[in-house]
């Protein structure tokens, strides 16, 4: 694969707009699929990115937009970490080089950005409920578009896409589904389903059992006393009999497939026959995700996602010493550590092992670990089935998509008070994914739920600390975590539990206080410092700890102390942490002699960008701190 940069004579630099892609010939949209490729490798060596997702969908992408009429038909992407290839044709070549960073392009598909992404998207499994409500409103709108959801097989492991495919079959509109097999989830895909749809079911054993049906046919006048061999016939040819296609058919969609999904003729001649047909329509590609470059096709998993590279090679680009580990590193091993001595540890991810730091888990206990796939409610309820029978599972899933389960953490885990734990990773903002993964309401919609214990760690130790908390706790806990690198602190050999409900005092003041709670703490401590160092004021810092329960008494006693106190959360501020600090205020009158201020995430969306620039942006890194506590201070 070449990964030079493109030249200005390249044929993409002629497309400005889909419709110039429907005026090239196969061969020019062969040669287009290898420019682009090349302008994905070289965009994302440097921005980071979903880079083996978009390389697989190259050629499907422009057989896509060389069939279909993207200025009245519309596509909706699942996910849409795969839609580089379609950004890059749809008017915003010349922007890609701001994949990802802060202003630029987003790496998902959005309304707000382009009039050819359809739906915005980011989580997974939306696009067939997404393309159906589209199809629907043209429908009611008497209007003729056709509409095209793109789902893989990852997402198909999600019980939502099956609601659509179930309301789609019901209602006769037309609706084509492409499913972009490519055996693959971010990890290996999961699940019945998966093996179902697997290459020995190709449309190759439909043609066999056709064969094999005649032959047992044929043989009929003469089966007389052989019936055992024709039992085993008819056993294999029933094998054969299942396939992909039948799975779709129970749901009333007209299948065709399985293709070749790196043909663009073959796959443009089967989008002119979709084109033919009426309601819903599912059309099966078989792709290799990372297509086209060496290292992404040999390590999809490591490129699903992937920081800044070396074009050339593959091989992550180092910037200075490693730093402090990741929290979620801190916590896969501390958890293998516990698991040794409590068998009844099983560890629950949602199809991501690695990014939740439970491959080591897998490797270290594969019996007491499952990957259920893209299934976040059905990961929390398995668990809470777990629990009841005396297990204590420990599920991690990324803040954001524990959105999904808020459900399940009530009515399955919580209202029976089960021993589950729940780890939320990636809480607070994670940089270049932007609003659809910021965990930024996880404090707000969980620290009202009953019997919940609910901590942030304020560093990787406490997290340690905090793990074994709710390994010992009789009843449901979640703690919540940042993404990336933890502050440095030394870890400990045998983590201690925390006292439940206590914040911890970390720094003394006497002009005000700043109560803090999970990652914020570290930089709430640093920015004291400078505000002494500054100007010689000086102010205590409470690390909370305790989202619930919160440490009531401690509150209220700082507040006696001091007559102002500014709350520091990554999470937004409506309903958040410092909210609840001021409702246990005002609910022990403690608030006449204290005033209390907030800092934390916006009342709206906050967008991508790096960790650090959005942090600073907000005012929530040191100096924002800092800045914002001496403002106060300064006040009447
Ligand atoms: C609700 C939700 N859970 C988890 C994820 C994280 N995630 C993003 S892509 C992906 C795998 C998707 O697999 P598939 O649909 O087959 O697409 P592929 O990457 O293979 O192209 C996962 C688990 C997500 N985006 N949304
Ligand atoms: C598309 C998606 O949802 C995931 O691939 C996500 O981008 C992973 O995020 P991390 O890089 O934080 O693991
Ligand atoms: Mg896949």
């Amino acid at each position: 694969m070449d990964v030079t940069p493109l030249t200005q004579n390249s044929l993409l630099s002629r497309i400005k707009t889909p419709a110039d892609v429907q005026r090239l010939s196969l061969q020019e949209l062969s040669q287009l699929a290898v420019e682009i490729r090349q302008l994905i490798i070289q965009t994302v060596s440097h921005t980071g990115g979903h880079l083996a997702p978009s390389l697989g969908v190259v050629e499907l992408t422009l057989a896509l937009l060389k069939s279909f009429d993207l200025e009245s038909d519309k596509l909706v992407w699942d996910v849409g970490h795969q839609a580089y290839a379609y950004k890059i044709l749809t008017g915003r070549a010349d922007r890609f080089n701001t994949l990802r960073t802060q202003g630029g392009l987003s790496g998902f598909p959005k309304r707000s950005e382009s009039p050819y992404d359809a739906f915005g998207v980011g989580h997974s499994s939306t696009s067939i409920s997404a393309a159906l409500g589209l199809a629907y409103g043209r429908d009611l709108k008497k209007e003729h578009n056709r509409v095209i959801a793109v789902i893989g097989d990852g997402s198909m492991t999600a019980g939502l896409a099956y609601e659509g495919l179930n309301q789609a079959g019901g209602l006769h509109g037309d609706l084509t589904v492409i499913l972009n097999d490519n055996e693959m989830s971010i990890s290996k895909n999961v699940g019945a389903l998966s093996s179902f749809l697997s290459r020995n079911l190709t449309k190759k054993w439909v043609v066999q059992f056709k064969k094999d049906v005649e032959s047992i046919l044929k043989a009929v006048p003469k089966i007389g006393g052989d019936l055992a061999t024709y039992a085993r016939k008819s056993e294999e040819a029933f094998k054969h009999f299942f396939t992909p296609g039948m799975l779709f058919e129970a749901f009333r969609f007209n299948y065709l497939g399985p293709f070749d999904g790196h043909n663009i003729e073959q796959l443009t001649k089967v989008f002119e026959q979709v084109k033919t047909l009426s309601g819903p329509v599912l059309v099966h590609v078989l792709t290799k995700k990372g297509k086209g470059y060496t290292p992404a096709e040999n390590n999809p998993t490591y490129f699903h996602g992937v920081g800044c590279f070396e074009p050339e090679t593959g091989l992550a680009k180092k910037f200075g010493p490693c730093g402090a580990p990741s929290y979620t590193s801190v916590f896969g091993k501390t958890l293998v550590k516990e698991a040794k001595t409590d068998e009844r540890i099983v560890a629950i991810t949602a199809a991501m092992p690695e990014g939740t730091g439970l491959d080591q888990f897998a490797s270290a206990y594969p019996e007491r670990f499952v990957d259920v796939g893209i299934c976040e409610q059905h990961a929390v309820t398995f668990a809470a089935g777990l629990a009841a029978e005396g297990f204590r599972p420990v599920v991690a899933i990324y803040s954001t998509f524990m959105q999904r389960s808020y459900d399940q953490i009530v009515h399955d885990v919580c209202l029976q008070n089960l021993p589950v734990t729940l780890c939320l990773d990636r809480g607070g903002l994670v940089g270049e994914d932007g609003p659809t993964h910021h965990g930024a309401f996880d404090l707000s919609f969980m620290r009202h739920i009953p019997n919940l214990l609910f901590m942030a760690p304020a560093d990787e130790a406490e997290l340690q600390r905090m793990l074994v908390t709710a390994l010992k706790h009789e009843g449901p806990v979640a703690l919540r975590y940042p993404r990336g690198a933890g502050v440095g602190v030394e870890l400990h050999d045998a983590p201690e539990p925390l006292p439940l409900g206590l914040g911890e005092l970390v720094r003394d003041g006497e002009d005000g206080v700043i109560v803090a709670i999970g990652s914020r703490v570290h930089p709430a401590r640093l920015a004291a410092e400078k505000l002494e160092k500054e100007t010689g004021k000086k102010v205590a810092v409470f690390n909370a700890r305790f989202i619930r329960p919160i440490a009531e008494q401690q509150l209220v006693e700082l507040a006696g102390r001091f007559s102002k106190m500014l709350v520091v959360e990554e999470n937004v501020l409506k309903g958040g942490f410092g909210a609840g600090v001021l409702e246990v205020l005002a609910d022990n009158d403690a608030l006449e002699h204290c005033r209390v201020h907030r800092l934390g995430l916006p009342d709206g969306f906050v967008e991508h960008g790096k960790q650090k620039e959005l942090r600073a942006k907000l005012g929530l890194d040191m100096n924002g701190i800092c800045a914002k506590m001496q403002e106060f201070l300064d006040a009447e």
